[in-house]
């Protein structure tokens, strides 16, 4: 397995946002040299803009060589414009990571000389606290090394699951790439809730964040099914039972809504290809 400083070169990350941002911030705190890091973003938001000054990773560099990688974290509907300027900086010893939704390995590939060497991945927000979840497919084109160095990278912002079937990350993309706006959602929802039936907005908006956030901890720290521990919770004939009746609901409640909602990312994944 490789680590961060067995990367023969430079990082060059193009699109230092929410993720690309995260993602250096992960690198940089992982004991990547700033030095061997180097930024495109013609506006990186100010507290990634603080940490690129903080930490001397060179913004918006006029040369410096071919990357080792190139990261690739602009958003979809710009990459046609992005890549056409930042592909010349890459030679055939490059390895192109992209996280960026929907634009498949195909299209990736063609702003690149034959034989390049592509990674297609798709992380989620929780990476700007270690504990994202990224899922990743590679071209054949991909020596076990630059996997190793793809892994590592990736690796920094959390968890990390490769598949060879490229259509997967479509479907990993409306899981667990906005996955995480589903569980805002959810938070959002309780506590407007709660202030229908009569708690004050403000407790109502305390528990439902307590309450999403402990859950979700009680799941990782146990390992526990998230079947078991539902039932956990719910009483023969008690409060939990009679809100599941209508949650559970076979053709109204969250299973049918979200089936939806994820066919729905899924599709749009897939329009988002080019
Ligand atoms: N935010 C999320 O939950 C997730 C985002 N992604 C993907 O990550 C990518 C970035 O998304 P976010 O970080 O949320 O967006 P963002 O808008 O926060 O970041 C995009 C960055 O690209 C920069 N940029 C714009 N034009 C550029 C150019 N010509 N050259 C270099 N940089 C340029 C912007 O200044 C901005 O800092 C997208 O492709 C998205 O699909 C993937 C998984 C989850
Ligand atoms: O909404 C989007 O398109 C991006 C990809 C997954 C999460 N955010």
């Amino acid at each position: 397995m490789a680590t961060l400083s067995d990367i023969p070169g430079r990082v060059l990350l193009v699109g230092a946002g929410k993720m690309g941002g995260a993602m250096l911030e992960g690198w940089l705190d992982l004991g990547l040299d700033p030095a061997r890091a180097a930024v495109i973003d013609p506006a990186p938001p100010a507290e990634v803009a603080a940490l690129i000054e903080a930490r001397g990773v060179a913004l918006n560099p006029l040369n410096g060589g071919p990357p080792a990688v190139m990261l690739l974290a602009v958003k979809p509907q710009v990459a046609p414009d992005v890549l056409a300027r930042v592909a010349g900086l890459a030679d055939a010893g490059t390895l192109i990571v992209s996280v960026m939704a929907g634009r498949t390995l195909g299209f990736l590939q063609s702003y690149f000389p034959a034989g390049a060497a592509v990674v297609r991945s798709i992380p989620n927000t929780p990476a700007a606290i270690g504990r994202g979840v990224t899922v990743a497919v590679a071209n054949g084109a991909v020596s076990p090394d630059q996997m190793n160095i793809a892994d590592a990278l990736l690796r920094a912002t959390g968890g990390v699951e490769w598949v060879e079937d490229e259509a997967l990350i479509d479907v990993a993309t409306a899981v667990s790439g906005s996955g995480p706006a589903y569980v805002f959602l959810l938070a959002e929802a309780l506590a407007a809730a709660g202030a229908q039936a009569g708690l004050p907005a403000d407790m109502a908006d305390r528990l439902a964040r307590a309450t999403v956030a402990g859950a979700g901890e009680l799941m990782v720290r146990t390992g526990i099914d998230p079947a078991q521990l539902r039932r956990n919770v719910t009483s023969p004939n008690g409060t939990t039972a009679a809100a599941l009746a209508v949650l559970m609901d076979e053709e109204k409640g969250f299973g049918p809504l979200l089936s939806e909602a994820v066919a729905a990312a899924a599709r749009r994944s897939r329009e988002l290809a080019g």
